[in-house]
Order: structure tokens, then C-alpha cells, then sequence
């Protein structure tokens, strides 16, 4: 099978992409790839990364607000639809598939108008702009959470999961926490906000550091490439205790996420779908930037069963950070009892399921009815 992969923006979006992809390789050795993306988005290093064949086309989000940029997008997405009418029509896919972020419109919408099978899979319990925009051309909707559902045609929504999910659950935490100096055996957090970092979560930790010292367990921080020399600079003058470790990104994160005992994180939709796969309790802070609140509707998923505790971003300081930490890790009960409701709820067969979507419409040369 050729299938054709965009998705872009952020890595909410590329991962799952890049967890299907590596699943198909596997499973499915014959088929072959092209990913359209943009020089801009994060997917021009991840997807290069991984050596999969990628091609770029020049386009931007629609803003919410009336505004003159809101025409040039419509100039940059009509242009890109032809460029993408003639990579598509050079590779000939049998499916073309886009996981969310802007890039995915003229993409899907070319192959929708061109008559080839199209998917959209949609992480987020609220879609987002692009998505909603596709579905009206697209043969299917993937969707993750049952929530989601509502807000496309019935007859064309699936419900799948998210693939990165079954990615992570093949990972092995054994011997990572080492490699940060860390010693196996003492309770674990990861800190991280998203794929970018996010700097209230940063000034949070940042201010936490020194109680954090004489605590139990360690700490994992990840700050987002672009806030690290910020809080390297921080950390030069205010010194790093001894049981947490520093980083800008991390690039093995299924295997990280495996070793760890509890996350602390945004409520994006990818790594509520690597939480959930994994059975790993969290603390969600859910972005309040993010269109009609998704991420906090994202947590209340998992906060409603018991797996997470929701911690708002305007009542979030050092402090209630260190208590609600305290809190979760130093009663095995309450940890082992969010580690099974989170188990709960998590697709692992994910990837498979959506491979099938994919499957069945080709055979079926397209529409569904
Ligand atoms: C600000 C914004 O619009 N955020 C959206 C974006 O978030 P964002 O891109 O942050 O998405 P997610 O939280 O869903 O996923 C982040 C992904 O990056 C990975 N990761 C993160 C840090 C790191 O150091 N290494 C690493 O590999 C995580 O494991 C995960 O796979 O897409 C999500 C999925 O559509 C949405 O739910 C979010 O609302």
C-alpha cells in the first residue's frame, strides 16, 4: 500500500503519525510513505529524523478573530491545494491520512477532491478547526475519545484510539532513569509541558526546586528546547539539587514514560493517550490558550475517573505543586488506585485499529457509504 501522512504543528500531532507509520513498517513491510508537512512545524525534524520521505508546502492556521491574514491563508491554502494535487498525483497513494494541525486542509482536502480514500484522526475530545473543516470531504474519522464523536457525521466516526498508545506500551524503562543519575527503585516523576514546554509549569518548578531537594523521590524536568537556557541560567546561580535531573526535550519519551511512577503535564491529547497506555497516574495543568478549552474537557477524561488530578493553571505556585505531589506519591494506596483507573482507560490496539480503517476503505477503492 502507498499511503500519504500530514499532520503537523506540534508533536500532539506528529507522534501518533509516527507511531502508525512505525507500526505499518513493521507489520507491513511493502508499503511506503510520503509525509507532507511544513518547513515551520516541528514535523520537518521529527519526521526527517526518523528517514521517512517528506515534502513541505507553505501554509498557515485560520485565526478565530476577523483579520486581514485570515485572506492571505486562504490565498497560501488554495496554493497549496495544487501543490499538494501534484505530489499526490506523482505518488499515487492508495490512502492519504492526516493526524491535526493546520497543514493536514490542503492535503486532505486535494486527496478528498481528487477521489483518493482520506482519513482524518482526531487526538482531542474537542476537534479542532482543520478537522471539523475535513470532515465534511473525508471517507472517515478516527477518533480517541467517545466525547469526540459528537461533533462529526455518525455514519463516518470510528472510534480508534490514538496509535502512539500502542507504541508505548512496547517500551522498557529498564536502565533509563540511570542515565540522569537517578537510582532505580525510588519514586519517579516526570515534569513536562507538552511538546513545546510550557513556562508557567517552568516557574512553578523553578520556584519549587529548593523544597523539592529534601524530598523522597526525584524528579525528571523537562522544560521545552526554547525555555532551557532560561532555566540553565536560573539554575547556575540558584543550584540544582542532586534528585533532579534537567532537560530541554526528550527524544525516547515511551521509554522515559515507562520508568516513571507519576507524570505531571499538560492535558494534551497524545500524552493523555501515552499516560493512559502505560497506566501512569498524573497531575494534569491543562493549557487555558488552547481553542475552546480542549485541554481541560481532555483531563476531565481522565480527572472524572479517578486516574488524574486537575491542578488549574491560575491557582498553580511552587508550593501547591510540591503539596500535590506529596500528596500522590507518598500514599501507595491513593497511587496504585489512579495507576489502575488510568490502565482503564487506555486503547492499546490502537494503531491496529486504524490500519484497519485504512485497509477497509481501500479495498472498498474509496466512499464509504
Ligand atoms: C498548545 C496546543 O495547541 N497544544 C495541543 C498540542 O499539544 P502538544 O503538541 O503539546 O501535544 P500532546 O501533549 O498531545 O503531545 C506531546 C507529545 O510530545 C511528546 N514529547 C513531549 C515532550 C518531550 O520532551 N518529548 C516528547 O516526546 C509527548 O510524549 C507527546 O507524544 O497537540 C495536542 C494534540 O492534538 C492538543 O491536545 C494540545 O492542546
Amino acid at each position: 500500500m502507498k499511503i500519504v501522512v500530514s499532520g503537523g504543528g506540534t508533536g500532539g500531532h506528529i507522534y501518533p503519525a509516527l507511531a502508525l507509520i512505525r507500526m505499518i513498517k513493521m507489520k507491513h513491510p511493502d508499503t511506503s510513505f510520503l509525509y507532507i508537512g511544513t518547513e515551520m512545524g516541528l514535523e520537518s525534524k521529527l519526521v526527517v529524523r526518523e528517514g521517512i520521505s517528506f515534502k513541505s508546502i507553505n501554509i498557515t492556521g485560520f485565526r478565530r478573530a476577523v483579520s486581514f491574514e485570515n485572506v492571505k491563508t486562504i490565498m497560501r491554502f488554495l496554493k497549496g491545494v495544487n501543490e499538494c494535487k501534484k505530489m499526490l498525483k506523482e505518488f499515487q497513494p492508495d490512502v492519504v491520512i492526516g493526524t491535526g494541525g493546520y497543514v493536514c486542509g490542503p492535503v486532505v482536502y486535494a486527496a478528498a477532491k481528487m477521489g483518493i480514500p482520506s482519513i482524518v484522526h482526531e487526538q482531542n475530545s474537542v476537534p479542532g478547526l482543520t478537522n471539523k473543516f475535513l470532515s465534511k470531504y473525508v471517507d472517515k474519522i478516527a477518533v480517541c475519545f467517545e466525547e469526540a464523536k459528537a461533533y462529526f457525521p455518525a455514519q463516518k466516526t470510528v472510534l480508534t484510539g490514538n496509535p502512539r498508545a500502542s507504541e508505548v506500551i512496547e517500551a522498557s524503562g529498564n536502565g533509563v532513569l540511570e542515565k540522569y543519575g537517578f537510582q532505580s527503585g525510588r519514586k519517579t516523576v516526570l515534569i513536562f509541558g507538552g511538546s513545546r514546554g510550557a513556562r508557567p509549569i517552568n516557574d512553578a518548578v523553578t520556584d519549587a526546586l529548593k523544597d523539592l531537594a529534601n524530598r523522597q523521590y526525584q524528579v525528571l524536568y523537562v522544560t521545552g528546547d526554547v525555555h532551557y537556557e532560561r532555566v540553565a541560567d536560573m539554575l547556575k546561580t540558584a543550584g540544582k539539587p542532586d534528585n533532579v535531573a534537567v532537560e530541554p526535550f526528550i527524544h525516547n519519551m515511551p521509554d522515559v514514560l515507562a520508568a516513571c511512577d507519576l507524570v505531571v503535564a499538560r492535558a494534551g491529547a497524545t500524552t493523555l493517550a501515552e499516560l493512559t497506555a502505560l497506566g501512569i497516574p498524573s497531575i494534569l495543568i491543562p493549557s487555558p490558550y488552547v481553542t475552546n478549552n480542549h485541554q481541560e474537557k481532555n483531563a476531565r477524561s481522565l480527572t472524572d475517573r479517578g486516574a488524574a488530578v486537575l491542578l488549574p493553571e491560575k491557582d498553580l505556585t511552587g508550593q501547591l505543586l510540591i503539596k500535590e505531589l506529596d500528596a500522590v506519591l507518598m500514599n501507595e494506596l491513593r497511587l496504585s488506585k489512579m495507576k489502575e483507573e488510568s490502565k482503564h482507560l487506555g486503547i492499546h490496539d490502537a494503531a491496529d485499529r486504524l490500519y484497519t480503517v485504512m485497509a477497509e476503505l481501500t479495498e472498498k477503492g474509496g466512499r464509504s457509504s
